[in-house]
Protein backbone atom coordinates (compact mmCIF):
# COMPACT_ATOMS: atom_id res chain seq x y z
CA UNK A 1 0.00 0.00 0.00
CA UNK A 2 1.31 3.50 -0.85
CA UNK A 3 0.05 6.58 0.04
CA UNK A 4 -0.90 7.48 -3.17
CA UNK A 5 -3.84 5.25 -2.98
CA UNK A 6 -5.57 6.04 0.64
CA UNK A 7 -8.70 7.76 0.76
CA UNK A 8 -9.60 9.74 3.52
CA UNK A 9 -12.54 11.12 5.11
CA UNK A 10 -12.29 14.84 7.14
CA UNK A 11 -12.83 12.70 10.61
CA UNK A 12 -10.08 10.14 9.43
CA UNK A 13 -7.53 12.83 8.85
CA UNK A 14 -8.29 14.37 11.69
CA UNK A 15 -7.47 11.35 13.75
CA UNK A 16 -4.70 10.45 11.88
CA UNK A 17 -3.16 14.23 12.62
CA UNK A 18 -4.11 13.93 16.41
CA UNK A 19 -2.07 10.79 16.76
CA UNK A 20 1.07 12.86 14.87
CA UNK A 21 0.16 15.51 17.56
CA UNK A 22 -0.24 13.05 20.43
CA UNK A 23 2.98 11.57 19.42
CA UNK A 24 4.92 14.78 20.35
CA UNK A 25 5.00 16.42 17.23
CA UNK A 26 4.15 20.21 17.47
CA UNK A 27 1.27 21.85 15.79
CA UNK A 28 3.15 24.66 14.52
CA UNK A 29 6.35 22.95 13.23
CA UNK A 30 3.56 20.61 11.09
CA UNK A 31 2.23 23.89 9.69
CA UNK A 32 5.28 25.33 9.03
CA UNK A 33 6.80 22.16 7.30
CA UNK A 34 3.36 21.91 4.92
CA UNK A 35 3.00 25.17 4.13
CA UNK A 36 6.71 25.15 3.32
CA UNK A 37 6.29 21.95 0.79
CA UNK A 38 3.22 24.42 -0.77
CA UNK A 39 5.51 27.38 -1.25
CA UNK A 40 8.07 25.15 -2.94
CA UNK A 41 5.05 23.62 -5.23
CA UNK A 42 4.15 27.71 -5.60
CA UNK A 43 7.75 29.25 -6.72
CA UNK A 44 8.27 26.21 -9.20
CA UNK A 45 4.97 27.12 -10.72
CA UNK A 46 4.16 31.02 -10.28
CA UNK A 47 7.00 33.42 -11.59
CA UNK A 48 9.03 35.19 -9.48
CA UNK A 49 7.59 39.16 -8.64
CA UNK A 50 3.79 38.26 -9.64
CA UNK A 51 0.78 39.73 -7.23
CA UNK A 52 -0.89 37.18 -5.09
CA UNK A 53 -3.97 37.94 -3.38
CA UNK A 54 -4.05 34.92 -0.19
CA UNK A 55 -7.02 34.60 1.34
CA UNK A 56 -7.09 33.23 4.94
CA UNK A 57 -9.61 31.54 6.59
CA UNK A 58 -10.17 30.96 10.02
CA UNK A 59 -8.40 27.89 10.82
CA UNK A 60 -5.66 26.16 10.06
CA UNK A 61 -6.36 26.53 6.38
CA UNK A 62 -5.48 30.35 6.77
CA UNK A 63 -2.95 29.25 9.02
CA UNK A 64 -1.17 27.45 6.01
CA UNK A 65 -2.11 30.19 3.79
CA UNK A 66 -0.30 32.70 6.32
CA UNK A 67 2.76 31.03 6.16
CA UNK A 68 2.68 30.82 2.49
CA UNK A 69 2.27 34.36 2.47
CA UNK A 70 4.94 35.06 4.10
CA UNK A 71 7.75 32.66 2.00
CA UNK A 72 5.67 34.59 -1.00
CA UNK A 73 6.37 37.75 0.34
CA UNK A 74 10.20 36.83 1.69
CA UNK A 75 10.88 35.73 -1.86
CA UNK A 76 9.76 39.07 -3.58
CA UNK A 77 6.02 38.14 -4.42
CA UNK A 78 3.79 41.02 -4.21
CA UNK A 79 1.11 39.79 -1.53
CA UNK A 80 -1.60 41.25 0.47
CA UNK A 81 -4.31 39.04 2.28
CA UNK A 82 -7.76 38.90 2.50
CA UNK A 83 -8.52 38.15 5.90
CA UNK A 84 -12.60 39.07 7.04
CA UNK A 85 -12.96 37.09 9.67
CA UNK A 86 -13.31 38.23 13.64
CA UNK A 87 -12.20 35.20 15.13
CA UNK A 88 -9.14 33.48 14.28
CA UNK A 89 -7.22 30.32 15.80
CA UNK A 90 -4.67 30.97 17.96
CA UNK A 91 -2.01 29.91 15.50
CA UNK A 92 -3.74 31.55 12.82
CA UNK A 93 -4.14 34.35 14.77
CA UNK A 94 0.01 34.42 15.70
CA UNK A 95 0.53 34.46 11.94
CA UNK A 96 -1.92 36.62 10.81
CA UNK A 97 -0.08 39.26 13.58
CA UNK A 98 3.88 38.15 12.28
CA UNK A 99 1.89 38.81 8.86
CA UNK A 100 0.82 42.21 9.28
CA UNK A 101 4.37 43.36 11.42
CA UNK A 102 6.00 42.54 7.89
CA UNK A 103 4.04 45.01 6.33
CA UNK A 104 2.23 42.79 4.35
CA UNK A 105 -1.21 44.33 2.98
CA UNK A 106 -4.27 42.82 5.04
CA UNK A 107 -7.49 43.38 3.81
CA UNK A 108 -10.98 43.02 5.52
CA UNK A 109 -13.77 44.30 3.15
CA UNK A 110 -13.91 43.07 -0.38
CA UNK A 111 -14.40 46.27 -2.47
CA UNK A 112 -10.48 47.10 -0.65
CA UNK A 113 -8.59 44.45 -2.76
CA UNK A 114 -5.91 45.46 -5.46
CA UNK A 115 -5.91 43.42 -8.45
CA UNK A 116 -3.51 40.34 -8.46
CA UNK A 117 -2.21 37.38 -10.87
CA UNK A 118 -2.67 34.91 -8.71
CA UNK A 119 -5.25 33.76 -5.82
CA UNK A 120 -4.78 31.18 -3.30
CA UNK A 121 -7.11 29.56 -1.06
CA UNK A 122 -6.74 29.09 2.29
CA UNK A 123 -10.45 30.00 3.45
CA UNK A 124 -11.41 26.48 4.36
CA UNK A 125 -9.83 23.06 4.94
CA UNK A 126 -11.38 19.91 5.67
CA UNK A 127 -12.60 21.81 9.06
CA UNK A 128 -15.37 23.35 7.33
CA UNK A 129 -18.72 22.14 8.57
CA UNK A 130 -21.90 23.77 7.30
CA UNK A 131 -22.95 26.30 4.54
CA UNK A 132 -21.33 29.03 3.90
CA UNK A 133 -22.57 32.17 4.69
CA UNK A 134 -22.70 36.05 3.62
CA UNK A 135 -20.45 37.74 3.64
CA UNK A 136 -17.85 34.88 2.53
CA UNK A 137 -20.10 33.52 0.22
CA UNK A 138 -20.21 36.60 -1.90
CA UNK A 139 -16.53 37.00 -1.58
CA UNK A 140 -16.23 33.05 -3.01
CA UNK A 141 -18.34 34.11 -5.67
CA UNK A 142 -16.82 37.05 -6.71
CA UNK A 143 -13.32 35.62 -6.58
CA UNK A 144 -14.80 32.99 -8.72
CA UNK A 145 -15.79 35.78 -11.75
CA UNK A 146 -11.80 37.08 -11.59
CA UNK A 147 -10.17 35.55 -14.68
CA UNK A 148 -6.44 35.17 -11.87
CA UNK A 149 -5.69 31.12 -11.52
CA UNK A 150 -6.87 29.90 -7.91
CA UNK A 151 -4.44 27.41 -5.80
CA UNK A 152 -6.60 26.17 -3.22
CA UNK A 153 -4.78 24.76 -0.33
CA UNK A 154 -6.07 21.18 0.85
CA UNK A 155 -9.67 21.77 -0.85
CA UNK A 156 -11.14 24.21 -2.90
CA UNK A 157 -12.98 26.59 0.48
CA UNK A 158 -17.21 25.38 0.10
CA UNK A 159 -16.42 21.55 -0.28
CA UNK A 160 -17.65 19.07 1.72
CA UNK A 161 -14.85 16.70 2.48
CA UNK A 162 -16.47 13.28 2.55
CA UNK A 163 -18.78 14.41 -0.28
CA UNK A 164 -17.60 16.99 -2.64
CA UNK A 165 -20.94 18.44 -2.00
CA UNK A 166 -20.53 22.52 -2.51
CA UNK A 167 -21.77 23.76 1.25
CA UNK A 168 -23.47 26.99 -0.65
CA UNK A 169 -20.99 27.86 -2.63
CA UNK A 170 -17.23 26.77 -3.49
CA UNK A 171 -14.01 28.08 -5.08
CA UNK A 172 -13.57 27.14 -8.65
CA UNK A 173 -9.54 26.30 -8.59
CA UNK A 174 -7.74 25.34 -11.18
CA UNK A 175 -4.95 23.74 -9.35
CA UNK A 176 -5.49 21.86 -5.45
CA UNK A 177 -3.16 20.95 -3.46
CA UNK A 178 -4.30 18.33 -1.20
CA UNK A 179 -2.30 17.71 1.86
CA UNK A 180 -1.15 14.59 3.35
CA UNK A 181 -3.33 12.08 1.58
CA UNK A 182 -6.36 11.77 -0.79
CA UNK A 183 -9.83 13.24 0.48
CA UNK A 184 -12.76 11.74 -0.79
CA UNK A 185 -14.34 14.53 -1.70
CA UNK A 186 -11.43 15.37 -4.15
CA UNK A 187 -12.99 12.14 -5.87
CA UNK A 188 -16.68 12.46 -5.92
CA UNK A 189 -17.93 13.84 -9.92
CA UNK A 190 -19.94 16.85 -8.27
CA UNK A 191 -16.71 18.27 -7.16
CA UNK A 192 -14.48 17.95 -9.99
CA UNK A 193 -15.56 21.41 -11.18
CA UNK A 194 -13.98 22.72 -8.55
CA UNK A 195 -10.60 21.57 -8.07
CA UNK A 196 -8.84 21.97 -11.58
CA UNK A 197 -5.16 19.33 -11.73
CA UNK A 198 -5.42 18.09 -8.34
CA UNK A 199 -1.58 17.38 -6.72
CA UNK A 200 -0.96 15.36 -3.33
CA UNK A 201 1.10 16.90 -1.12
CA UNK A 202 3.42 14.36 1.06
CA UNK A 203 4.22 15.50 4.24
CA UNK A 204 5.50 12.31 5.70
CA UNK A 205 2.98 10.60 7.36
CA UNK A 206 3.98 7.75 9.00
CA UNK A 207 2.31 4.51 7.28
CA UNK A 208 1.62 3.12 11.49
CA UNK A 209 -1.17 6.06 11.93
CA UNK A 210 -2.52 5.79 8.52
CA UNK A 211 -3.14 1.98 9.41
CA UNK A 212 -3.85 2.66 13.21
CA UNK A 213 -6.92 4.73 11.54
CA UNK A 214 -7.78 2.99 9.00
CA UNK A 215 -7.09 -0.67 9.97
CA UNK A 216 -4.90 -3.13 7.75
CA UNK A 217 -7.71 -3.26 4.66
CA UNK A 218 -7.97 0.20 4.03
CA UNK A 219 -11.67 0.50 2.82
CA UNK A 220 -11.57 3.09 0.26
CA UNK A 221 -8.37 3.49 -2.13
CA UNK A 222 -7.17 5.41 -5.17
CA UNK A 223 -6.33 3.07 -8.50
CA UNK A 224 -2.79 3.67 -9.47
CA UNK A 225 -0.98 2.67 -12.65
CA UNK A 226 0.76 0.73 -10.21
CA UNK A 227 -1.72 -1.53 -8.59
CA UNK A 228 -3.32 -1.91 -12.44
CA UNK A 229 -0.05 -2.80 -13.99
CA UNK A 230 0.08 -5.89 -11.79
CA UNK A 231 -3.36 -7.08 -12.25
CA UNK A 232 -2.50 -7.74 -16.30
CA UNK A 233 -1.39 -10.91 -17.67
CA UNK A 234 1.39 -10.27 -18.48
CA UNK A 235 4.12 -11.28 -19.24
CA UNK A 236 2.68 -14.64 -20.21
CA UNK A 237 3.86 -17.76 -19.28
CA UNK A 238 6.17 -19.13 -22.01
CA UNK A 239 4.50 -22.02 -22.69
CA UNK A 240 0.71 -21.87 -23.03
CA UNK A 241 -2.40 -22.39 -25.20
CA UNK A 242 -5.45 -20.27 -26.18
CA UNK A 243 -7.43 -22.51 -23.61
CA UNK A 244 -5.16 -21.88 -20.88
CA UNK A 245 -5.71 -18.23 -21.77
CA UNK A 246 -9.06 -17.88 -20.87
CA UNK A 247 -12.58 -18.17 -23.12
CA UNK A 248 -14.92 -15.40 -22.98
CA UNK A 249 -18.37 -15.51 -24.01
CA UNK A 250 -19.68 -12.45 -25.21
CA UNK A 251 -23.49 -12.18 -25.38
CA UNK A 252 -24.25 -9.04 -27.13
CA UNK A 253 -25.96 -7.27 -30.21
CA UNK A 254 -29.13 -7.39 -31.68
CA UNK A 255 -30.80 -6.37 -35.22
CA UNK A 256 -31.19 -2.91 -34.09
CA UNK A 257 -28.14 -2.82 -32.04
CA UNK A 258 -25.07 -4.52 -34.50
CA UNK A 259 -22.50 -1.70 -33.36
CA UNK A 260 -22.43 -2.08 -29.43
CA UNK A 261 -21.83 -5.69 -30.48
CA UNK A 262 -18.79 -4.98 -32.48
CA UNK A 263 -17.06 -2.37 -30.33
CA UNK A 264 -17.64 -5.24 -27.35
CA UNK A 265 -16.13 -7.74 -29.15
CA UNK A 266 -12.91 -5.09 -29.78
CA UNK A 267 -12.81 -4.33 -26.53
CA UNK A 268 -11.95 -7.88 -25.70
CA UNK A 269 -9.76 -8.19 -28.56
CA UNK A 270 -7.41 -5.80 -27.04
CA UNK A 271 -7.27 -7.83 -23.78
CA UNK A 272 -5.39 -10.81 -24.94
CA UNK A 273 -8.01 -13.50 -24.14
CA UNK A 274 -7.12 -17.02 -25.57
CA UNK A 275 -10.54 -17.43 -27.29
CA UNK A 276 -13.12 -15.16 -27.76
CA UNK A 277 -16.90 -16.20 -28.50
CA UNK A 278 -19.36 -13.93 -29.34
CA UNK A 279 -23.20 -15.24 -29.39
CA UNK A 280 -25.34 -12.44 -31.42
CA UNK A 281 -28.69 -12.50 -33.32
CA UNK A 282 -28.46 -15.01 -36.72
CA UNK A 283 -28.78 -12.00 -38.84
CA UNK A 284 -25.87 -9.95 -37.65
CA UNK A 285 -23.49 -12.66 -37.64
CA UNK A 286 -22.14 -12.25 -41.03
CA UNK A 287 -20.94 -8.46 -39.62
CA UNK A 288 -19.43 -9.53 -36.33
CA UNK A 289 -17.38 -12.06 -38.65
CA UNK A 290 -16.62 -9.56 -40.72
CA UNK A 291 -15.06 -7.24 -37.91
CA UNK A 292 -13.56 -9.76 -35.37
CA UNK A 293 -12.27 -13.16 -37.62
CA UNK A 294 -10.73 -14.25 -34.84
CA UNK A 295 -13.79 -14.68 -32.48
CA UNK A 296 -16.05 -17.27 -32.99
CA UNK A 297 -19.10 -16.11 -33.53
CA UNK A 298 -22.57 -17.71 -32.80
CA UNK A 299 -25.72 -16.88 -34.92
CA UNK A 300 -28.46 -17.53 -32.54
CA UNK A 301 -32.33 -17.45 -33.20
CA UNK A 302 -34.07 -14.55 -32.92
CA UNK A 303 -37.10 -12.80 -31.78
CA UNK A 304 -39.39 -10.82 -33.92
CA UNK A 305 -37.89 -7.63 -32.91
CA UNK A 306 -34.27 -8.66 -33.70
CA UNK A 307 -33.10 -9.73 -30.22
CA UNK A 308 -31.51 -12.65 -29.47
CA UNK A 309 -34.28 -14.95 -28.59
CA UNK A 310 -32.16 -18.05 -27.65
CA UNK A 311 -28.58 -19.12 -26.88
CA UNK A 312 -27.60 -21.85 -29.36
CA UNK A 313 -24.36 -22.94 -28.38
CA UNK A 314 -22.41 -25.22 -30.64
CA UNK A 315 -22.34 -28.71 -30.23
CA UNK A 316 -21.02 -29.98 -26.92
CA UNK A 317 -20.46 -26.95 -25.30
CA UNK A 318 -23.24 -25.24 -22.63
CA UNK A 319 -22.08 -21.94 -20.40
CA UNK A 320 -19.90 -23.40 -17.80
CA UNK A 321 -17.17 -24.18 -19.89
CA UNK A 322 -16.14 -20.57 -20.39
CA UNK A 323 -13.51 -18.86 -18.30
CA UNK A 324 -16.10 -15.87 -18.06
CA UNK A 325 -19.19 -14.38 -20.01
CA UNK A 326 -20.43 -10.74 -20.72
CA UNK A 327 -23.51 -9.97 -21.45
CA UNK A 328 -25.67 -7.16 -21.90
CA UNK A 329 -24.64 -4.28 -24.98
CA UNK A 330 -27.13 -3.49 -27.71
CA UNK A 331 -29.42 -6.77 -26.75
CA UNK A 332 -32.56 -4.71 -25.97
CA UNK A 333 -35.06 -5.75 -23.11
CA UNK A 334 -36.87 -8.59 -25.16
CA UNK A 335 -33.67 -10.85 -24.19
CA UNK A 336 -34.56 -11.66 -20.76
CA UNK A 337 -34.55 -15.59 -20.92
CA UNK A 338 -31.10 -14.69 -22.00
CA UNK A 339 -30.07 -12.70 -19.22
CA UNK A 340 -31.50 -15.41 -16.68
CA UNK A 341 -30.09 -18.07 -18.30
CA UNK A 342 -26.52 -16.82 -17.45
CA UNK A 343 -27.50 -15.29 -13.93
CA UNK A 344 -28.38 -19.19 -13.17
CA UNK A 345 -24.87 -20.40 -14.45
CA UNK A 346 -22.04 -21.15 -12.66
CA UNK A 347 -19.77 -18.89 -14.44
CA UNK A 348 -17.96 -15.25 -13.27
CA UNK A 349 -20.33 -12.94 -15.52
CA UNK A 350 -20.29 -8.99 -16.04
CA UNK A 351 -23.47 -7.71 -16.50
CA UNK A 352 -23.95 -4.40 -18.15
CA UNK A 353 -26.87 -2.23 -20.63
CA UNK A 354 -29.75 -3.68 -21.42
CA UNK A 355 -29.02 -6.78 -18.84
CA UNK A 356 -28.88 -4.54 -16.24
CA UNK A 357 -32.14 -3.35 -16.96
CA UNK A 358 -33.71 -6.49 -17.54
CA UNK A 359 -32.15 -7.37 -14.12
CA UNK A 360 -33.80 -4.15 -12.36
CA UNK A 361 -37.66 -5.65 -14.06
CA UNK A 362 -36.29 -9.07 -12.63
CA UNK A 363 -35.43 -7.79 -9.34
CA UNK A 364 -31.69 -6.85 -8.40
CA UNK A 365 -31.07 -8.13 -5.14
CA UNK A 366 -33.27 -11.51 -5.15
CA UNK A 367 -31.73 -12.31 -8.31
CA UNK A 368 -28.49 -12.12 -7.33
CA UNK A 369 -28.89 -13.84 -4.61
CA UNK A 370 -29.35 -17.01 -6.78
CA UNK A 371 -25.66 -16.17 -8.06
CA UNK A 372 -23.26 -19.07 -7.65
CA UNK A 373 -19.94 -17.34 -9.07
CA UNK A 374 -18.84 -13.94 -8.97
CA UNK A 375 -20.78 -11.53 -10.85
CA UNK A 376 -19.80 -7.78 -11.86
CA UNK A 377 -22.14 -5.04 -12.63
CA UNK A 378 -21.74 -2.14 -14.30
CA UNK A 379 -24.37 0.77 -14.32
CA UNK A 380 -24.15 4.24 -15.11
CA UNK A 381 -26.09 6.49 -12.76
CA UNK A 382 -29.45 5.81 -14.86
CA UNK A 383 -28.76 1.86 -14.65
CA UNK A 384 -27.86 2.20 -10.85
CA UNK A 385 -30.86 4.34 -9.76
CA UNK A 386 -32.75 1.54 -11.61
CA UNK A 387 -30.85 -1.13 -10.15
CA UNK A 388 -31.34 0.21 -6.40
CA UNK A 389 -34.00 2.62 -6.46
CA UNK A 390 -33.85 3.10 -2.63
CA UNK A 391 -30.47 3.61 -2.27
CA UNK A 392 -29.71 7.43 -0.90
CA UNK A 393 -27.08 8.75 -3.72
CA UNK A 394 -25.44 11.77 -2.36
CA UNK A 395 -22.61 10.28 -1.21
CA UNK A 396 -21.30 7.81 -4.23
CA UNK A 397 -19.03 5.81 -2.36
CA UNK A 398 -21.35 4.70 0.12
CA UNK A 399 -23.80 3.88 -2.44
CA UNK A 400 -21.47 1.97 -4.40
CA UNK A 401 -20.45 0.45 -1.21
CA UNK A 402 -24.18 -0.92 -0.12
CA UNK A 403 -25.03 -2.16 -3.02
CA UNK A 404 -22.05 -4.17 -3.32
CA UNK A 405 -22.87 -5.14 0.43
CA UNK A 406 -26.84 -6.21 -0.62
CA UNK A 407 -26.30 -8.07 -3.70
CA UNK A 408 -22.92 -9.89 -3.12
CA UNK A 409 -21.74 -8.18 -6.48
CA UNK A 410 -18.80 -6.48 -7.54
CA UNK A 411 -20.27 -3.28 -8.72
CA UNK A 412 -18.97 -0.49 -10.91
CA UNK A 413 -20.77 2.86 -10.59
CA UNK A 414 -19.66 4.47 -13.84
CA UNK A 415 -18.63 8.20 -13.37
CA UNK A 416 -16.18 10.64 -14.37
CA UNK A 417 -14.64 9.38 -11.53
CA UNK A 418 -15.73 5.56 -11.49
CA UNK A 419 -16.25 4.05 -8.12
CA UNK A 420 -15.82 0.09 -7.54
CA UNK A 421 -17.10 -1.98 -4.28
CA UNK A 422 -16.56 -5.44 -3.86
CA UNK A 423 -19.24 -7.25 -1.68
CA UNK A 424 -16.93 -6.31 1.90
CA UNK A 425 -17.62 -2.80 1.02
CA UNK A 426 -13.55 -2.07 -0.30
CA UNK A 427 -13.90 0.37 -2.76
CA UNK A 428 -11.81 1.41 -5.13
CA UNK A 429 -11.61 4.70 -7.29
CA UNK A 430 -10.28 5.54 -10.71
CA UNK A 431 -8.94 8.50 -10.16
CA UNK A 432 -7.51 9.78 -13.46
CA UNK A 433 -10.08 9.92 -16.92
CA UNK A 434 -11.23 12.09 -19.50
CA UNK A 435 -14.60 13.98 -20.28
CA UNK A 436 -13.69 12.14 -23.86
CA UNK A 437 -15.05 8.93 -22.81
CA UNK A 438 -18.62 10.36 -22.71
CA UNK A 439 -19.70 9.15 -25.87
CA UNK A 440 -21.82 6.34 -27.07
CA UNK A 441 -20.32 2.89 -27.09
CA UNK A 442 -17.42 3.80 -24.84
CA UNK A 443 -19.03 1.12 -22.29
CA UNK A 444 -19.11 -1.37 -24.77
CA UNK A 445 -15.46 -1.26 -25.36
CA UNK A 446 -14.89 -1.23 -21.30
CA UNK A 447 -17.55 -4.50 -20.97
CA UNK A 448 -15.42 -6.41 -23.73
CA UNK A 449 -11.96 -5.45 -22.44
CA UNK A 450 -13.12 -6.35 -18.81
CA UNK A 451 -15.11 -9.00 -19.82
CA UNK A 452 -11.78 -10.82 -21.55
CA UNK A 453 -9.49 -9.66 -18.54
CA UNK A 454 -11.60 -11.51 -16.20
CA UNK A 455 -11.78 -14.74 -18.62
CA UNK A 456 -7.34 -15.02 -18.65
CA UNK A 457 -7.22 -14.42 -14.45
CA UNK A 458 -10.18 -16.53 -13.70
CA UNK A 459 -8.35 -19.05 -12.21
CA UNK A 460 -5.46 -17.48 -10.99
CA UNK A 461 -5.54 -15.90 -7.27
CA UNK A 462 -6.36 -12.00 -8.42
CA UNK A 463 -9.50 -11.09 -7.25
CA UNK A 464 -12.25 -10.12 -9.24
CA UNK A 465 -12.12 -6.46 -7.95
CA UNK A 466 -8.90 -6.10 -8.68
CA UNK A 467 -9.50 -6.83 -12.77
CA UNK A 468 -12.51 -4.80 -12.57
CA UNK A 469 -10.39 -1.96 -11.36
CA UNK A 470 -7.51 -2.67 -13.97
CA UNK A 471 -9.96 -2.96 -16.58
CA UNK A 472 -11.73 0.79 -15.76
CA UNK A 473 -8.18 1.85 -15.31
CA UNK A 474 -6.94 0.57 -18.56
CA UNK A 475 -10.10 2.05 -20.55
CA UNK A 476 -9.52 5.75 -18.89
CA UNK A 477 -5.66 5.92 -19.66
CA UNK A 478 -6.73 4.77 -23.51
CA UNK A 479 -9.15 7.56 -24.11
CA UNK A 480 -6.60 9.96 -22.02
CA UNK A 481 -4.08 8.93 -24.55
CA UNK A 482 -6.37 9.44 -27.32
CA UNK A 483 -7.54 12.73 -26.38
CA UNK A 484 -4.35 13.83 -25.87
CA UNK A 485 -3.37 13.30 -29.57
CA UNK A 486 -6.50 13.52 -31.41
CA UNK A 487 -8.68 16.03 -28.64
CA UNK A 488 -11.63 15.36 -26.45
CA UNK A 489 -14.05 15.40 -29.48
CA UNK A 490 -11.56 13.06 -31.43
CA UNK A 491 -12.55 9.75 -29.29
CA UNK A 492 -14.91 7.99 -30.79
CA UNK A 493 -15.41 4.73 -29.49
CA UNK A 494 -13.37 2.73 -32.22
CA UNK A 495 -10.86 4.84 -31.49
CA UNK A 496 -10.92 4.23 -28.49
CA UNK A 497 -10.29 0.75 -29.09
CA UNK A 498 -7.40 1.18 -31.04
CA UNK A 499 -5.53 3.21 -27.57
CA UNK A 500 -5.87 0.40 -25.74
CA UNK A 501 -2.75 -1.78 -26.45
CA UNK A 502 -0.50 1.62 -26.84
CA UNK A 503 -1.51 2.85 -23.58
CA UNK A 504 0.71 -0.74 -22.59
CA UNK A 505 3.25 0.33 -24.59
CA UNK A 506 3.28 4.33 -22.50
CA UNK A 507 3.29 2.80 -18.95
CA UNK A 508 5.72 -0.04 -19.72
CA UNK A 509 8.64 1.52 -20.99
CA UNK A 510 11.51 1.89 -18.39
N1 LIG B 1 -4.24 17.28 7.86
C1 LIG B 1 -3.27 17.69 8.57
O1 LIG B 1 -2.67 16.91 9.24
C2 LIG B 1 -2.91 19.08 8.56
C3 LIG B 1 -3.86 20.04 8.25
N2 LIG B 1 -3.57 21.31 8.15
C4 LIG B 1 -4.51 22.25 7.63
O2 LIG B 1 -5.54 22.43 8.53
C5 LIG B 1 -6.79 22.35 7.88
C6 LIG B 1 -7.84 21.99 8.84
O3 LIG B 1 -7.81 22.96 9.81
P1 LIG B 1 -9.04 23.27 10.78
O4 LIG B 1 -8.63 24.40 11.61
O5 LIG B 1 -9.44 22.04 11.46
O6 LIG B 1 -10.20 23.64 9.81
P2 LIG B 1 -10.38 24.77 8.68
O7 LIG B 1 -9.19 25.57 8.49
O8 LIG B 1 -10.93 24.06 7.51
O9 LIG B 1 -11.49 25.76 9.22
C7 LIG B 1 -12.20 25.52 10.37
C8 LIG B 1 -12.63 26.83 10.98
O10 LIG B 1 -13.66 27.41 10.25
C9 LIG B 1 -14.86 27.48 11.03
N3 LIG B 1 -15.96 27.15 10.12
C10 LIG B 1 -16.33 25.94 9.70
N4 LIG B 1 -17.33 26.04 8.80
C11 LIG B 1 -17.59 27.37 8.65
C12 LIG B 1 -18.50 28.12 7.86
N5 LIG B 1 -19.37 27.52 7.03
N6 LIG B 1 -18.50 29.46 7.94
C13 LIG B 1 -17.63 30.09 8.76
N7 LIG B 1 -16.73 29.43 9.56
C14 LIG B 1 -16.72 28.10 9.49
C15 LIG B 1 -14.67 26.51 12.14
O11 LIG B 1 -15.41 26.88 13.27
C16 LIG B 1 -13.16 26.61 12.36
O12 LIG B 1 -12.84 27.72 13.15
C17 LIG B 1 -6.55 21.40 6.77
O13 LIG B 1 -7.50 21.47 5.76
C18 LIG B 1 -5.17 21.82 6.33
O14 LIG B 1 -5.23 22.91 5.44
C19 LIG B 1 -2.24 21.81 8.48
O15 LIG B 1 -1.57 22.06 7.30
C20 LIG B 1 -1.44 20.83 9.32
C21 LIG B 1 -1.52 19.45 8.84
K1 LIG C 1 -8.95 25.77 0.91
Amino acid sequence: MTKEQVIVTAAQMRDIEGRIFAAGMPVAALMEKVARLISDRLQAMIPQGQRVGILVGPGHNGCDALVVARELHFRGDQVWIYQPFTKLKELTSQHFQYAQSLGIPCYQKLEELPSCDFLIDGLFGFGLEREITEPIASAINHFNEWNQPIFSIDLPSGLHTDTGEILGTAIRANHTFCLGLWKQGLLQDQALAHIGKAELIDFDIPLADIHAVLGDVIKVKRITAKTALATLPLPRPPVTHKYKEGHLLLICGSRRYAGGAILTGLGARASGVGMLSIAVPESIKPLLVSHLPEALIIGCPETETGAIAQLQLPDNTDLSSFSAIACGPGLTKDAMPIVQQVIASPVPLILDADALNILAQLGTIPTLQQRQAATVLTPHTGEFHRLFPDLPYTNRVNAVQTSAEQTGAVILLKGARTAISNPQGVVWINSESTPALARGGSGDVLTGLMGGLLAQIANQQTTIEDVVATAAWWHSQAGILAAAERTELGVDAFTLTQYLIKVLLVWNQP
